[in-house]
């Protein structure tokens, strides 16, 4: 017979730079459910959804470099501007938060060209209402409840009115509608993200993966760590950077003198990695998606290694301060 075909068009050999490249997409991912179906999946289409208020604080261009590398990977990228979400959250009017969904969607534009759809878009078509109903049936009460947040705090803890219930169950009906493959978000995604993945289940819809990105810490920290008996999603969610709590974030505007001022006052504790924001910004976002870091004359390429540095003290958290503000205002003056 003929030649022997070259090893780098051998299926089993393609099979494996897919699985190698998929492997890659999942580097600064905090959770993945499950690996496997995420490996076996090889493309399609992967969403984010948020609730746009402009500016974004730095946190967010964490999931904004993923879906970069997904898309770039082949996925088909869609970003969804939740403004009746927002909306349903007390975060301004329709028109006003679709401004804010523009202002946003022309930053993004600097780090990838996305896909974008508008709630308004979905709300509009009335087989996007059918799906919410089904799903609504498809849930029990109690569990849309766990997957309502508001401010953090859980429903059962407050007041609230009806909509912030339908929260969840549209969150779950946008993955439907849009067909998604691949839900990716923050951690504090997660119990939407498991309501999608249970209700697909019930009803026979396309089972999305998750696929959670890191969340950075408020710079004022974690406090007395008031939730140490909740679950890990729910300290993630009351104690990130945010747009409410604005000392609490570093925004994409923030002119260069202010991005020092907020690093340097950050809560930085020594040898301690977990829930410490300057860390975070250095091993979530600088070090992934600007390049290796320079600290006290030695570089970091791997963020495991400023952690085993940090945590023994070689690193101290002037030095670490330093080297972020620098790295940072540098990262934020090329999205400019
Ligand atoms: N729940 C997301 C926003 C969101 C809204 C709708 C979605 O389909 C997805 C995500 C947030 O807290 O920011």
């Amino acid at each position: 017979m003929g030649q022997e075909m070259p090893t780098y068009l051998k299926l089993t050999h393609l099979r494996s730079c897919v699985s190698l490249c998929m492997e890659h997409l999942l580097k600064n991912v905090e959770e993945v459910v499950t690996k496997e179906e995420f490996l076996r999946l090889g493309g399609g289409r992967a969403y984010l959804g948020f609730e746009p208020l402009w500016p974004i604080h730095v946190g967010w261009l964490v999931w904004a470099y993923k879906l970069r590398e997904l898309q770039e990977a082949g996925f088909d990228v869609v970003v969804l501007v939740a403004t009746w979400h927002a909306w349903i959250n007390d975060k301004g009017s329709l028109e006003e938060l679709r401004r804010h969904g523009d202002e946003v969607r022309q930053f993004l534009g600097k780090v990838a060209q996305f896909k974008y759809v508008y709630g308004e878009e979905l709300a509009k078509d009335p087989a996007y209402w059918e799906l919410a109903v089904r799903v609504a049936k498809g849930a029990s009460l109690a569990r849309v409840r766990r997957a309502t947040p508001v401010m953090g705090r859980r429903a059962e803890e407050v007041e609230l009115d009806f909509a912030k219930l339908l929260y969840p169950v549209l969150q779950v009906a946008d993955i439907f509608y849009l067909g998604v493959d691949v839900a990716v978000g923050g951690v504090d995604q997660r119990r939407a993200h498991m309501l999608a993945r249970d209700v697909a289940e019930k009803l026979g819809f396309k089972k999305p993966v998750a696929l959670h990105t890191p969340i950075i810490t408020s710079l004022s920290g974690v406090g007395r760590m008031e939730g140490s008996h909740r679950e890990i999603d729910e300290v993630y969610a009351m104690y990130k950077m945010s747009k409410s709590k604005p000392q609490s974030a570093i925004f994409v505007t923030d002119p260069p003198e202010e991005v020092e001022k907020k690093v340097w006052a950050a809560y930085c504790p020594p040898r301690e990695v977990r829930f410490n924001p300057v860390y975070e910004l250095a091993a979530y976002l600088l070090i992934p998606y600007h390049g290796p870091l320079e600290v006290g004359g030695r570089r970091y390429e791997d963020p495991q290694a400023l952690a085993n540095d940090y945590k023994n003290g070689d690193v101290s958290p002037q030095a670490l301060k330093d080297a972020v503000a620098k790295a940072l205002i540098d990262m934020l003056a090329k999205l400019k």
